[in-house]
């Protein structure tokens, strides 16, 4: 198990920023993710890691070891492609033993490690099979399989479930995890995909526009964004403008519209949020976080009666948007017992204060 780091790493394509000042370390065995939107430089990054462009400045290394300027075959990292890039006119067999051929691996060695990485994917059988006579799925086992056979320190997968249908993609995903758990290898993930980075990575990193937003574990990405760009990109989120109207301890209450304001927790907020009476901030709401008020709590803080205008039972939750005043709020129950509200209905909701989040008002 080998660490990776990306130290102060910049990429230029003539004038155009591909990333700027990428400073990560990740750890042996870690599963660390890039995620964010097409054109977020997440690609650019991963290409520079496995060594098919060279950074513009910065270093790279690789455990002890300053990669920089090496090229992808003196880097001992298996990469596996979005488009998966096999070679369609020969066999998985043939396949998977590319990168050990090229490497002159003796035959029998050869033989043994291309039929473990085959069992290692679950593709026993399949060795004679031609690529054209392949699933989408097995395929992208195949490309798996390549990678993995070289014994890479590390493995880099670029978008590899994106080519799959909803079902097989669930199933790749749990598989892929699968795997890198049990070898413990050093994975480096690139998607767009928010659920798909959250359920697999250890940490990840969100970027957008050639720049790292935020650095964390799922849990605080999602529940401590840095920023509205995170709070929005990762799950859904209510995001509100408003003026800091009176601090009062551990509180900070904050005029949204007339008529229409929220109390939260000053610890509650991101780190480059400045929290003064009279400036201007963002909240932000997750819609499960908020919850219908109890008929005794119709007044107080946090208590805002909605007139629903969109309704929409999905089977697990019901989720809502209710318009208080003219500031839509969107909820979302999963707990049983709750009467489904149609549109026009009123709907009194209550935000806990424990779940507003302040984000700085620049942003
Ligand atoms: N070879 C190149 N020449 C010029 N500009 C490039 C090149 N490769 C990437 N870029 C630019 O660098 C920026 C980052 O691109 P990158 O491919 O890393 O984004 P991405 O987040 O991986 O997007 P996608 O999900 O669409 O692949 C974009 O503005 C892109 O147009």
């Amino acid at each position: 198990m080998i660490d990776v780091m990306l130290d102060h790493v910049s990429k230029q394509f003539g004038n155009v920023k591909g990333v700027a000042d990428v400073h990560i370390h990740i750890q042996p065995g870690e599963f660390f993710t890039f995620l964010g939107p097409s054109g977020c430089g997440k690609t650019t990054t991963l290409r520079m890691i496995a060594g098919f462009y060279f950074p513009s400045d910065g270093r790279i290394l690789f455990g002890n070891q300053d990669v920089t300027n090496l090229p992808p075959n003196k880097r001992n990292a298996g990469m596996v492609f979005q488009n998966y890039a096999l070679f369609p006119h020969m066999t998985v067999f043939e396949n998977i033993a590319f990168g050990l051929q090229v490497r002159k691996v003796p035959k029998r060695e050869l033989v043994e490690r291309v039929e473990r990485a085959q069992k290692q994917v679950h593709l026993e059988g399949f060795g004679s099979r031609r690529i054209d006579q392949l699933s989408g799925g097995q395929q992208q086992r195949v490309a798996l399989a390549r990678a993995l056979v070289i014994e890479p320190k590390i493995l880099l997968l670029d978008e590899p479930l994106s080519n799959l249908d909803a079902k097989l993609r669930e199933e790749t995903r749990l598989e892929i995890k699968r795997l890198q758990q049990e070898l413990g290898i050093t994975t480096i993930y690139v998607t767009h995909d928010q659920a798909e980075a959250m359920s697999m990575s250890d940490r990840i990193m969100v970027m957008q526009g050639g720049v790292v937003q935020q650095i964390g574990v799922p849990e605080e990405i999602y529940n401590r964004p840095v920023n509205r760009f995170v709070a929005s990109f990762i799950g859904e989120s209510n995001l509100w403008e408003g003026t800091v109207e009176r601090i009062d301890g551990k509180e900070a209450t904050v005029s949204i519209a007339p008529g229409l304001r929220l109390t939260g927790i000053i610890g509650n907020a991101a780190p480059a949020c400045r929290l003064e009476v009279g400036g201007s901030v963002v909240l932000s709401v997750r819609p499960e976080a908020i919850r219908e008020a109890m008929t005794e709590e119709k007044d107080g803080p946090n208590i805002m009666k909605g007139t629903v205008s969109i309704s929409e039972y999905t089977g697990i939750s019901v989720n809502y948007v209710a318009s208080v005043g003219y500031t839509p709020v969107r909820a979302m129950f999963v707990h049983q017992g709750h009467r489904l509200r149609q549109r026009g209905e009123e709907l009194v909701l209550h935000i806990p204060k424990e779940s507003v989040y302040f984000l700085g008002g620049e942003r």
